[in-house]
């Protein structure tokens, strides 16, 4: 086993807590130490987002020693421990074939043994602990040669570590493109061989990582990853049929659908997920749209209404909140509007600036343009309305409602909506000047 000698100069409470609790297990005569993505990440000089513990310590020991105790995965060891109001998560030390789905906790075997207990983790850069006791980083399973070389390789057998859960062969394509990482060859042939296996994953899960996946520092090459592994067809089918989808090449010199949206993801600046589902999504159903007319171009009709229905049934089969999905399915409907900007009536123009997804569907149709023409009048034509009036970023209350209607004698019927929306139009629109105008207008169309 390789002992680095470290000292972690941290000043975060997880940290703090991490250690102390260690520290105190250690006290006690377990073992113990920090483990997974926080050595990881401590190693690459990077700030853990949360910090594990292992130890010898069974569940029972550690609800003895520690007041703040619950244990959340029984069958798998894991507890929760409260220590100076940081919540850490502890995983009791397991034998390797233990690595189990929680449907048989009788069958559980504990070790007192921590390089025992990382055999059964997914990668070498997350099998490593630190024991704060010794000041030193653990490794028995070459990672710290691995995170040298910007490597993604499994502990032990590849095939054996993807077939104890599948996503596992996600969590790979994650960290290689969150890292900057390689997959390590025999970990990207176990990937290809045993990829269609990640269709049955649980659609929380698929949507968990690949959200991890376009929010992070190069969504274009996670995607990429995917699709070279045969992942991408297996949990987003949809979107690797966007491969070989040919365009007219006078709009889109970049090439083929999936290179266009790619090419796209690249150039998202912001790691906003609702846009990014929205770049991957926005053409989802070009393959369906795709017709050649006469003069040989290729058409894609109405891409954008099949699109919306088809990325609602995607977002819904992932899990997606009704608010985010509404966000992304308008933004891939509305998506070809910006085109006609220019053109646009006052008051839908009006209506469209002042809708909340607005900022996330300028953004959207900015790296569309980017990412192919190039021309990019109604992206600034829209800028300069934005600037010219900065009023327009919110819709004005209307200046008649129904009750101004009735109390002018006027009795509710059936017109009243289309009446109400005719005049709010004009007002928005800019062709009304004052309240009393607008009821007047509106009086006169009941006469
Ligand atoms: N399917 C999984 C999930 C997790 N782990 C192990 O459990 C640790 C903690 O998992 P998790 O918190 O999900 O990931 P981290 O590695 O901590 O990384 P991050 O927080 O960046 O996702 C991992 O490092 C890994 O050792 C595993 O072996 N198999």
């Amino acid at each position: 086993m390789r002992r680095l000698k470290r000292k972690f100069e941290l000043h975060e409470p997880g940290f703090n807590a991490a250690v102390s609790a260690a520290l105190r297990l250690r006290e006690h005569g377990f073992a113990a130490g920090l483990v997974g993505g926080s050595v990881r990440d401590l190693l690459l000089g990077k700030v853990p987002s949360d910090f594990d513990l292992v130890t010898s310590a069974k569940p029972e020991e550690l609800a003895q020693l520690f007041a703040d105790f619950r244990a959340v995965g029984a069958s798998f060891g894991v507890s929760l421990i409260g220590v100076g109001g940081v919540s850490l998560e502890v995983a009791t030390a397991r034998e390797e074939r233990n690595y189990l789905d929680g449907r048989h906790p009788e069958l559980v075997r504990y070790t007192a043994d921590l390089e025992c207990d990382v055999q059964r983790r997914d990668f070498t850069i997350n099998a490593l602990w630190y024991d704060p006791a010794e000041g030193e980083v653990c490794d028995c399973v070459g990672g710290i040669d691995d995170l040298e070389r910007g490597v993604v390789r499994t502990v032990g057998d590849a095939g054996r570590r993807f077939n104890e859960d599948y996503l596992r062969m996600l969590r790979a394509v994650r960290f290689a493109a969150r890292l900057r990482f390689e997959l390590f060859p025999e970990t990207r042939r176990a990937i290809q061989a045993l990829a269609p296996k990640a269709a049955g994953l649980a659609g929380e899960r698929i949507n968990a990582e690949v959200t991890r996946m376009l929010t992070g520092p190069d969504p274009a090459r996670a995607v990429r990853m995917l699709f070279d592994t045969g992942l991408l067809a297996a949990v987003l089918p949809e979107v690797a049929a966007l491969d070989g989808v040919e365009q007219p090449p006078e709009f889109h010199p970049e090439g083929d659908v999936l290179t266009h949206t790619l090419l796209m993801l690249s150039h998202m600046a912001c790691a906003d997920a609702n846009l990014a589902w929205s770049v991957l999504l926005h053409d989802i159903s070009k393959p369906e749209a795709r017709t050649v007319g006469e003069d040989g171009r290729a058409r894609f009709y109405a891409h954008e209404s099949m699109g919306a229905e088809l990325a609602g049934k995607i977002l819904d089969r992932l899990h997606f909140s009704s608010a985010d999905r509404d966000s992304i399915t308008q933004a891939v409907r509305n998506h070809m509007r910006f085109a006609s900007v220019r053109d646009m009536r006052a008051a839908k123009l009006r209506k469209l600036i002042a809708d909340p997804n607005f900022p996330l569907e300028l953004e959207l149709h900015r790296l569309d343009c980017i990412s192919c023409h190039g021309l990019m009048e109604c992206f600034v034509f829209l800028l300069d309305r934005l600037a010219a009036e900065p009023e327009h970023r919110r819709l004005p209350e209307p200046w008649v409602r129904g009750r101004d209607l009735v109390a002018a004698g006027v009795k509710p019927g059936p017109r009243f909506k289309t009446v109400l929306e005719e005049v709010f139009e004009l007002q928005l629109a800019g062709e009304l000047s004052t309240p009393e105008e607008a009821l007047e207008t509106a009086l006169e169309r009941f006469r």
